[in-house]
């Protein structure tokens, strides 16, 4: 069963419409998951909960029973945190991100800690690009990230489709693959004045594809196993790195894309285009700017195919070397 959002306003003063769609679908009493710096634009009434004092191990489905629906707004994690809390307890969840930083603002998908898991998709998002537009601006680099990446996902499912059979999705695969090769040609080829609201489109866009494919493989390939091994690494060592998804995702997508390329003559220059298209809005594409290592690049990289079982371009991984040399060639580090 396909579930994508009834309702979804992408428009300037959206968040004005909150109680006129929440009245539509019949819901009374619902409860707002944000995070300290999003609270502001809280516009209405209704008990308030910050994700980051939440236990999402522990939390007591009980005290939430008198609220009908889940309101997440806020960024990824108070997305993140209101989708698993609405879909714990059955019941409506309504994104409204304040900023555009990654596809979770409309996807099925929880990914708080990894493995990521299928939850349901928001019954509606309420995007005001009033606020998207004034949010840092870090945020909406980093959403590039987070778009480019379906590029190489698309190409790793394609490639797991050829050689180990996985099931496939043509019109997902298309239709994810095309959202980014727009943006993308946006990016290079305009001023950037409409750059907040075509990314906004763009991620609701991504995570349509997700619940339609019920899964992350149109949006997630080997770039996103990069990006989930450096999150990985940086817990186990300790790491106070605070370089965000899309960011790490865009990354990895110049080197995914540049092992794509090695292995496809008709993919030649496509590494060099993504990697123009994230330096135009401002989003890392260096160890550098990520303040990250380079030896942990190469270390996430080494280890990135153990994440999942997503066979990708990594296939059964590549050796420090070969990591080293892609890092290098695409001048990550
Ligand atoms: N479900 C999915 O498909 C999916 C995909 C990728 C990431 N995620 C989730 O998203 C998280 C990453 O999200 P992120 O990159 O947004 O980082 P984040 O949620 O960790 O931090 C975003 C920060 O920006 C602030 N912020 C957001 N909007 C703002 C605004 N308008 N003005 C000022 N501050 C604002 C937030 O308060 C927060 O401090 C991941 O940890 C994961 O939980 C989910
Ligand atoms: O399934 P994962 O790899 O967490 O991907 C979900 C989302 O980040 C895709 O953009
Ligand atoms: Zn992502």
């Amino acid at each position: 069963m396909i579930v994508i959002p009834r309702y979804i306003l992408i428009k300037e003063n959206a968040i004005y419409q909150t109680t006129d769609i929440l009245k539509k679908l019949n819901l009374k009493n619902p409860l707002v998951i944000t995070g300290k710096n999003t609270k502001k634009y809280c516009k209405f009434d209704f008990d308030i909960q910050y994700y980051d004092e939440i236990d999402i191990d522990e939390f007591e489905v009980s005290k939430y029973y008198k609220y009908d629906s889940i309101i997440g707004l806020g960024g990824g994690r108070a997305i993140d945190t209101g989708k698993l809390i609405a879909y714990k307890l059955g019941i409506p969840f309504l994104s409204i991100p304040t900023t555009a930083s990654n596809d979770g603002i409309a996807s099925p998908i929880v990914s708080i800690r990894q493995p990521s898991f299928m939850t349901e998709a928001p019954i509606a998002i309420i995007a005001d690009i009033n606020i998207i537009k004034k949010s840092p601006k870090r945020l909406l680099s980093a959403g590039m990230g987070d778009i480019v990446s379906n590029i190489t996902a698309v190409l790793d499912w394609k490639l797991a489709h050829r050689e180990i059979g996985e099931e496939y999705s043509e019109s997902s695969a298309i239709f994810s693959k095309t959202i980014a090769k727009e943006l993308i040609d946006y990016v290079l080829n305009s001023n950037l004045e409409e750059y907040p609201k075509k990314l906004v489109k763009s991620l609701i866009a991504s995570g349509i594809t997700i619940s339609i494919a019920h899964s992350s493989r149109p949006a997630s390939g080997s770039e996103h196993l990069f990006s989930h091994a450096l999150d990985h690494l940086k817990k186990e060592y300790d790491l106070k790195i605070n370089s965000l998804h899309g960011e790490q995702c865009g990354i990895g997508t110049i080197m995914m894309s540049y092992l794509h390329e090695l292995e496809n003559e008709k993919l030649k220059g496509l590494s060099e285009k993504i990697k123009l298209s994230l330096k135009k809005v401002n989003a890392p594409t260096t160890a550098k700017e990520l303040e990250i290592d380079e030896d942990l690049i190469i270390e996430a990289l080494t280890i990135a195919h153990k994440i999942r079982n997503r066979y990708t371009i990594l296939r059964h991984g590549i050796s420090k070397e070969k990591a080293k040399e892609i890092a290098e060639k695409t001048e990550v580090i």
